[in-house]
């Protein structure tokens, strides 16, 4: 190879090799350009740094140099262009004298119900600039060339700087509207180093009584990035990063919890440097978050102690909704455009069995923003999109994040929770659900009479909701960096959260919007809808809840407000029945007992017989003390034990075997008390198949779309873990398994004896 193409591969390589660091000095290099034209004509001038420099190797020309532009504060500028850097500070050191800190706990975590904003910041006035200060410890060079290649010049090297005046109080800013960040990059040593010094001086700081516990509290946030050997400390557990770790926990005292992006972790043996340019990139993006918001990261509410919520359902009617008049005129249901691209917003009687639809022509909105429903959702933790539509972040996305375990569908179907998006486009429903733990206030009804929202908002709508409360748990501690920025490309949408997302009458065209960005579907519905569930595309998996196997008990249950339900419901059945050839369906039935366990079984059989559901998943009912739940007479007695949920399988999945039906006890996650029986269908050599090949699934549909070829679940299935197997817990072995504090087990002795030996008696025939 000899001249040109010999200098473009070199070129090339050193743009591989350093990219980022290029792209960050060229954005610094031209919003410093862009600040500096707008600054001429703009009347306020820069004050001067106070940000003490660190001592470390100051030549004569090098302090000179750390006096001009070099660390940059960074400010929105305009709606798109979110940071811009203004012209650097001079630097002042802090005046010496008796140490008299000062520092401001952040108060409560959200102000009148909603997350603080610049103007409700109160450790000062409200931030226009972010400076960020990057810090790095280096014993043997790695930190420090990782640090030098990823950050601007100035950098302050913790061996060389005197901790008081950047860890005991914050340096002075250069202007009140200025606020700095603190990057702080370290290595891990288990024998004595400096770094021992430096978390020696903030556990001193923090608990020294003459200094606030938070003397930090006027940064605008701090973030940690910790470099380690996986080869010799293979685990967090075995010491992996653990300076890193103990660094971001004292920060998070000192700044009264002010982490601005999760604690990042790098092998110096394999991942540092993309770890490390992952969690660069994100902390960039989050500066524009302070900026805008103020705030940090302190968890979203109603995230975290809610229950698994893909289960949850409506109730009782909202006020607002009652009583309205219904003026229509009667159209065929050809004419409602479905899939078609219909301009206007039509409100119609999608619920009536028929082919008659009501069309009103005064539409209100499903949950207007002044209504009660509003505010007791918006309460309970859901971004309310549109007029009709909701997302919410569930406990296991939060759990996922901090690498303590997804939801059973990812030991069942391979979904990882901090990649799924918990949504809904219709917060209405025709049931109300005795187990439903929503409070009350959920509009509920037989027709859609609302308002209808055009798909594209809903999307957007739910994504950016999503985003935004993924965002808002990057202080949360513990959740790790490389889940976090996987977490801001959503892989998968539960359509479950509360409601019927079938009652949406433009759900393919909202379903075709997921699968275009590649994003799979797990739809819920409640099997009162055959009209919808018939005129329902492709989705990656197909849920019917079944709360109850005969008439009079799902009339206990579900409370439906269809005369015809039980009709309805069986009408359901024998689509479902239809749809498996093509499509993967799931019967999702849960335990109360005392109400739909005892003597059900046959029962239930012969809904499996009907329907021949591909998979059946059967779960406990949580426990979730409303009122509603209270005034139907459920109390904890009504909660199954793991272990009667699984004898209960072992019964259906006997007489499945005694009519010939060809099923088996497929996988288990005990942790939320649910266990999955599969079909055959999803046995290949012996083997359990339930989980799903996601890209697989979208290839296929788009050669579907493309060229007619249609597909069987059978295409796009995937061999289960080990682990998840019944018999063997669900929980997987990678996570870290977390038991809540004060937690009390149930009393065991409570548990039948009958159903354990049965259950034991199952897995030991299983295993053998
Ligand atoms: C004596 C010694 C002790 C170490 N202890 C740990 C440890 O407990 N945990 C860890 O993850 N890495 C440990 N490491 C690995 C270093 O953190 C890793 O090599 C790091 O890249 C060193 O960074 P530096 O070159 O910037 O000092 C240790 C390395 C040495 C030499
Ligand atoms: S499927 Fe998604 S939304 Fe449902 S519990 Fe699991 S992670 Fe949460």
């Amino acid at each position: 190879m000899t001249g040109a193409p010999a200098m473009t591969d070199s070129l090339l390589a050193v743009w591989h090799a350093y990219r980022l660091p290029i792209l960050v000095a060229v954005s610094i290099f031209f919003v410093t350009l862009r600040v500096y034209t707008q600054s001429q004509s703009r009347p306020k001038t820069a004050a001067s740094s106070s940000v003490p420099v660190s001592p470390r190797g100051q030549s004569p020309e090098k302090s000179q140099k750390l006096d001009a532009p070099a660390e940059k504060p960074i400010a929105p500028q305009n709606p798109t262009t979110k940071e811009i850097f203004k012209p650097a500070p001079k630097s002042v050191k802090p005046a010496s004298g008796p140490k008299r800190v000062q520092g401001k706990k952040k108060p409560a975590k959200t102000i009148g119900g909603r997350r603080p904003s610049n103007e409700d910041n109160d450790n000062g006035p409200p931030v226009s600039f972010i400076q960020p200060i990057v810090f790095f410890a280096s014993l043997t060079t790695t930190t420090e060339r990782y640090a030098n290649a990823f950050f601007p010049p100035q950098l302050h090297d913790i061996s060389y700087i005197d901790f008081d005046d950047f860890f005991t109080t914050v340096p002075p800013s250069s202007s009140p509207d200025t606020r700095y960040v603190y990057c702080i990059l370290i290595p891990t040593y288990n024998i004595d180093t400096v770094l021992s010094t430096f978390l020696g001086h903030l556990d001193e700081t923090h608990n020294d009584f003459r200094i606030d516990t938070a003397p930090l509290a006027n940064l605008a946030g701090y973030s940690v990035f910790g470099f380690g050997d996986k080869e010799e400390w293979p685990t967090e557990e075995q010491g992996f990063c653990s300076q890193a770790k103990e660094v971001d926990r004292w920060m998070a005292k000192l700044t009264g919890r002010k982490r601005v992006y999760p604690l990042g972790m790098g092998d110096v043996k394999s991942d540092a440097e993309n770890a490390l340019k992952d969690w660069t990139e994100g902390l960039l993006d989050i500066f524009g978050d302070i900026l805008e918001y103020g705030g940090l990261g302190e968890g979203v509410r109603g995230s975290g102690d809610a229950m698994e919520s893909d289960e949850e359902d409506v109730e009782d009617e909202d006020e607002s909704q009652s009583g309205k008049k219904k003026s229509s005129t009667m159209v065929d249901l050809e004419d409602i455009k479905m899939n078609g691209d219909s301009a206007a917003p039509l409100p119609v009687d999608f619920t009536t069995v028929g082919k008659a639809v009501t069309v009103t022509e005064t539409a209100k909105e499903m949950v207007p923003k002044t209504s009660p429903t509003y505010t007791a959702l918006t309460k309970q933790g859901y971004s309310i999109v549109g007029s009709h539509s909701g997302v919410k972040i569930c406990r296991w996305t939060k759990s996922a994040l901090r690498g303590r375990g997804s939801c059973y569908k990812y030991s069942f179907y391979g979904i990882k929770s901090h990649l799924c998006m918990e949504a809904t486009p219709s917060l209405s429903c025709s049931n109300k659900c005795i187990f439903c733990w929503r409070h009350g206030t959920n509009p509920v009804g037989t027709t859609w009479r609302w308002k209808v929202d055009e798909p594209e908002l809903i999307f957007n709508g739910v994504k950016e909701g999503h985003y935004k409360k993924i965002k808002m748990l990057r202080g949360v501690p513990g959740v790790r960096a490389e889940r976090f920025a996987e977490a801001m490309r959503i892989r998968h949408c539960a359509l479950s959260l509360v409601g019927e997302p079938i009652f949406y009458p433009h759900i393919n065209r909202f379903l075709e919007m997921l699968h275009n960005e590649r994003i799979s579907s797990f739809l819920v519905c409640n099997a009162q809808h055959p009209d919808q569930l018939e005129a329902l595309y492709r989705v990656t998996q197909l849920y019917v809840s079944i709360d109850a196997s005969n008439r009079e008990s799902l009339r206990k249950i579900d409370r439906p407000l269809h005369r015809d339900f039980w009709e309805r419901f069986q009408r359901c059945m024998d689509i479902l029945r239809e749809k498996r050839s093509y499509q993967r369906t799931v019967f999702r039935l849960t335990l109360v007992n005392g109400f739909n366990v005892d003597d059900e079984v046959q029962g239930y059989a012969n809904l499996v017989e009907k329907a021949l559901p591909g998979l059946v998943e059967i779960k406990g009912v949580t426990f979730c003390g409303t009122s509603t739940s209270a005034g139907a007479g459920l109390t904890m007695k009504n909660v199954p034990f793991y272990e009667e949920v699984a004898a209960f399988c072992v019964a259906l999945n006997a007489e499945l075997e005694r009519r010939g039906l060809h099923y088996g006890i497929a996988a288990e996650h005990a942790h939320s008390c649910c266990i999955l029986i599969a079909s055959d269908r999803f046995k290949v050599n012996g083997k359990w198949h339930t989980r799903i090949d996601y890209q697989r699934f979208f290839e296929l549909l788009e050669r579907e779309k493309a060229d007619g070829t249609p597909f069987i679940p059978e295409d796009y299935m995937m061999e289960t873990e080990e682990w998840a197997y019944f018999g063997k817990g669900g929980f997987n072995p990678d996570d870290e398994r977390w038991f809540r504090k004060n937690a009390k087990p149930r009393p065991t002795h409570l548990i039948p004896a009958e159903a354990q030996a049965q259950v034991d008696a199952h897995v030991q025939a299983q295993d053998s």
